[in-house]
């Protein structure tokens, strides 16, 4: 049979045909994807995320990836034997943990993701925060109020990082250049030490710098879920900081909504919480009009 009379090639026609005022949109503008280390658990589902990556190159986007790996650097920890604990979803860092995650991070993982999109096709080159002083961090400062006295306390992360000065010129030369960018969350501070970045976080300060038209963070969930575990579709950062305080969201939530606020009201156009186990769950939001996910716009 001929493809023209074909009604499954008809409806892949038709699919590209709908995709076309949201290319005539996109083309030329910069997408943060953010990976997450639960994601990349699955080989089909890497497989399928490098593809959507390297299409969204050849169509004329510039992807950029930050990516994750807490699951892995845990094991690696476990292997080695140091012990590993999270507040607010943000791994505490000792000098030791600070040198294993720049192992497994900036090493395997980093290396890993290039290879899947150098084998969907595409050209990628792997760095850190490090690299061409892409990001400058500081010692990130947490408080926590304690409940029942409600004496606010300093906690002390060790070396765990936030993204104090952000100089996009090394990724926007690997992007002038026809490649991508895949970026691990270490970065030096001025003193001199490593230090480890949520990846959300470096994800979010990274879309602010670039002022990119979505950050995507693809996780483990279908999206922000409410006390029923209903989809929420949309998002303020009002809306964020309510379900911040009643408890709606937790652990690695945190530090993935926080991000979103700080990328939206800095410069990037929308954030979008993604099910990174749905194939191709990047291009269905993109390219459809119904979206898949949470989006977080400012207000
Ligand atoms: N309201 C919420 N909606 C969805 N997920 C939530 C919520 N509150 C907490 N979470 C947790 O946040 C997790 C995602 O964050 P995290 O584990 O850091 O993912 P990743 O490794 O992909 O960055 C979910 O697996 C879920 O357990
Ligand atoms: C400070 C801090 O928590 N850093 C993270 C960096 C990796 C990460 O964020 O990975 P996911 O996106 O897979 O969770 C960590 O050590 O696990």
């Amino acid at each position: 049979m001929s493809a023209a009379n074909d009604p499954a090639m008809l409806a892949k026609a038709e699919t590209l045909v709908d995709a076309l005022p949201y290319l005539q949109r996109y083309e030329g503008r910069t997408f943060v994807v953010k990976y997450g280390g639960h994601a990349m658990g699955d080989p089909d589902l890497a497989h399928d995320f490098a593809q959507d990556v390297v299409l969204l190159k050849a169509v004329g986007i510039n992807p950029v990836v930050v990516h994750g790996g807490g699951p892995q650097i845990g094991a690696m920890l476990k292997k080695v034997g140091v012990e590993s604990s999270f507040v607010d979803g943000l791994r505490v860092t000792d000098k030791a943990t600070a040198q294993v995650a720049e192992m497994v991070l900036s090493g395997s993982i980093n290396k890993e993701l290039v290879g899947w999109l150098s084998g969907a096709g595409g050209k990628a080159i792997g760095i850190s925060g490090k690299d061409g002083g892409l990001v400058t961090a500081r010692k990130l400062s947490r408080t926590s109020r304690d409940p029942d006295s409600n004496i606010e306390k300093v906690l002390d992360l060790g070396f765990v990082g936030e993204p104090h000065h952000v100089d996009t010129r090394i990724i926007e030369t690997i992007s002038a250049s026809g490649m991508i960018p895949v970026i691990a969350p270490i970065a030096a501070g001025e003193d001199g030490a490593t230090y480890n970045i949520n990846a959300d976080t470096m994800a979010g300060a990274i879309a602010a710098a670039l002022g990119a038209a979505r950050l995507f963070l693809l996780t483990d969930v279908s999206g922000v879920l409410d006390k029923q575990g209903t989809l929420l579709t949309d998002l303020t950062p009002a809306d964020i900081g309510r379900m911040k305080d009643d408890g709606t969201i937790s652990g690695g939530m945190i530090p993935k909504l926080e991000t979103c606020i700080h990328a939206v009201e800095a410069g990037c156009e929308a954030a979008v919480v993604l099910d990174g186990r749905v194939p191709h769950a990047m291009l269905l939001e993109m390219f459809t009009s119904q979206g898949a996910g949470t989006l977080i716009r400012a207000a």
